[in-house]
């Protein structure tokens, strides 16, 4: 786990007066899993969409596998392609979740009609879903949305090598579940990575403590723009860094300033 994947040097997002991310550094190695955690509204998410290639920063490089990226994912030049999971799973209503699996397959590529719903069962096997692709999504409780919402993450066109992701970014991906839930996609999340390499790099935005503790190998904490602090669970559990003390405690008095 020594070569770099992704690599952010110097991002910097402003919306407006606020100035969101500040001159943030974050390497995320391959086969590397890394929690993103924060208070809220301290620019995760953001991170996140910068990775992904849909947002912009106003300063600052980014580097997918050594090379740099200039522009957003749409123009297509990232060596290694790039998954995202939303915090809300995003599905279009009006559409069966087979034609949410495969949206981008039935809209964009030359695939026979059945060769698309044979890859949307087999994606929705890797999720463990079978026989739902007939439903939408209004009759599937949320955590089956989520499961669905990583289908389509992982979805990819066979004649095309670099369409498979190899980094996926997941948004709050137990937020609103129950724990047991929560277990389900925790465990969906470490078996992806294992599975044919599909997505064997990912970051996590979570607030879930269990998620943190279950998914990540490496935990980010970024406050004001800016990374703070990082290390292990293990780590996280022991270290006298006031931010990481105060966060896990979950006091309002300490140095992250309470926004009511
Ligand atoms: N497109 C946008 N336009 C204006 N402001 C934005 C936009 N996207 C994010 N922001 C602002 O940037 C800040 C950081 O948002 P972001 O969603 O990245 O935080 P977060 O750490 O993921 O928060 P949470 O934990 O609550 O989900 C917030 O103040 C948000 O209102």
């Amino acid at each position: 786990m020594t070569e770099p994947l992704i690599e952010l040097k110097g991002i910097s997002k402003t919306f407006g007066n606020n100035k969101v991310l500040d001159n943030v550094d974050l390497t995320i190695y391959r086969g590397e899993a890394v929690g993103i955690i924060g208070p809220s509204g301290t620019g995760k998410s953001t991170i996140l969409r910068v990775i992904a290639g849909l947002l912009n920063p106003d300063e600052g490089e980014i580097y997918i596998q050594g090379v740099r990226r200039d522009g957003l994912i749409e123009d297509g030049i990232d060596p290694v392609g790039i998954g995202m999971v939303f915090q809300q799973a995003a599905l279009f209503d009006s559409l069966t979740v087979d034609e949410n699996v495969g949206f981008l397959l039935y809209q964009h590529s030359k695939l026979a009609r059945s060769r698309i719903h044979e890859l949307v069962k087999e994606r929705l096997e890797m999720v463990g879903l079978s026989d739902i692709g007939h439903l939408f999504p209004s009759e599937l409780s949320g955590g089956m949305r989520k499961r669905v919402s990583f289908a389509r993450a992982i979805m990819s066109n066979p004649d095309n090598g670099k369409d498979s992701p190899e980094v996926l970014l997941y948004d709050e991906p137990t937020a609103g579940l129950d724990p047991i839930a929560s277990t389900v996609i925790e465990d969906l999340i470490r078996e992806l990575q294992l599975a044919n390499g599909v997505c064997s790099t990912y970051a996590i935005v979570t607030h879930q403590d269990s998620t943190i503790r279950r998914t990540a190998d490496r935990v980010v904490f970024l406050y004001q723009g800016k990374v703070q602090w990082q290390g292990t669970v293990s780590e996280m559990d022991s270290t006298d860094e006031p931010l990481i003390k105060q966060f896990r405690s979950g006091n309002v008095q300490g140095p992250i300033q309470v926004v009511n």
